[in-house]
């Protein structure tokens, strides 16, 4: 279906506590206009207020999982000093909260990518807690080729990876493949095309068999403790387990393991 037809996002229902959101204009490579990132907004606020599901899976329709913001648009709203600079600030905070929502999504996120994650694109990709590439995945911030610094996909590409390879990637936005993606730590596991959404689905599904309650709790104090100095960060975090520890999955779980059952977590 061509683009403007077809919702930008789609959602699948919620099974076994998984859920995905594909981003839906692969005519435009997925490119992250206004438009996108308000559905992506707007996706993310349904999801966090779903207790149905566990894991996000962040996936993508047509050959690449996306290009970044959209060009077109960008080169539509050049021609008005004022109106243009309004509109670029206003894209740039959308994105911002896009990818801020999905660090404080409750619930992981798993990017599957299938194909090229370029500037904000790949910014999305770091920005999710998990990431699952096939192994024709490839990932570059090629702002540079275009006159532009990807300064928004920096903040999370310097949080993902080491400071050394992202500076590498924005200086000189070359491809970097799967493999190395995996090297650098972008993506957690490269997998044949093939089988890129079983491999997706089936960690998902690991993680939303396990306590909803712990993995929730877990993903908060995760980036919550990383912008902590070292003694609040073990504050933070030994406060974060005293809370878990007196939940009702620890219980259950716990017990679980001592009377060699399985558990039953609450939901
Ligand atoms: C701070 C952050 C800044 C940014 O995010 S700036 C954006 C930076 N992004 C880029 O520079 C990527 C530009 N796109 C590409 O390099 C390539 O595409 C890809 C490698 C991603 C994919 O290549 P292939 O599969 O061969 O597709 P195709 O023939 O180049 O594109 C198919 C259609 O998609 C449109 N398109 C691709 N990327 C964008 C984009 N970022 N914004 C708007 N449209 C885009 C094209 O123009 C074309 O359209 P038509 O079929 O009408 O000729």
């Amino acid at each position: 279906m061509p683009d403007g037809t077809a919702p930008l996002l789609q959602r699948q229902d919620c099974e076994g506590g998984v859920t995905r959101l594909t981003l839906n204009r692969p005519d435009s490579r997925n490119s992250l206009s206004f438009a996108m990132l308000g559905a992506l907004r707007h996706g993310l606020e349904e999801i966090a207020q779903d207790p149905r599901i566990c894991v996000l899976v962040l996936a993508a329709a047509g050959p690449v999982f996306c290009a970044g913001h959209d060009l077109r648009e960008i080169t539509a709203h050049r021609n008005d000093e004022d109106a243009g600079r309004a509109f670029f600030d206003a894209a740039m905070h959308r994105c911002a909260e896009v990818m801020q929502a999905i660090t404080a999504l409750p619930q992981p996120v798993i990017a599957e990518v299938q194909g090229v994650a370029t500037a904000a694109g790949c910014q999305l990709v770091a920005t999710c807690d998990l990431a699952v590439a096939s192994e024709a995945a490839r990932f570059c911030t090629p702002g540079v080729d275009i006159g532009l610094f990807c300064s928004t996909p920096a903040v999370a590409l310097s949080r993902a990876v080491a400071a050394k390879p992202a500076m590498e990637m924005l200086l000189t936005g070359a491809m970097v493949s799967a493999a190395e993606a995996q090297r650098i730590g972008l993506v957690n596991r490269v997998v044949p095309a093939a089988e890129l959404s079983e491999a997706t689905m089936a960690l998902a599904r690991h993680i939303a068999d396990r306590s909803a309650h712990a993995v929730q709790l877990g993903k908060a104090a995760f980036y919550r403790q990383r912008g902590l100095p070292l003694a609040e960060a073990y504050a933070h975090c030994a406060a974060v387990m005293t809370d878990n520890l007196m939940a009702t999955d620890a219980e259950e779980g716990i017990g679980a393991f001592l009377g060699k059952r399985k558990p039953v977590w609450g939901r």
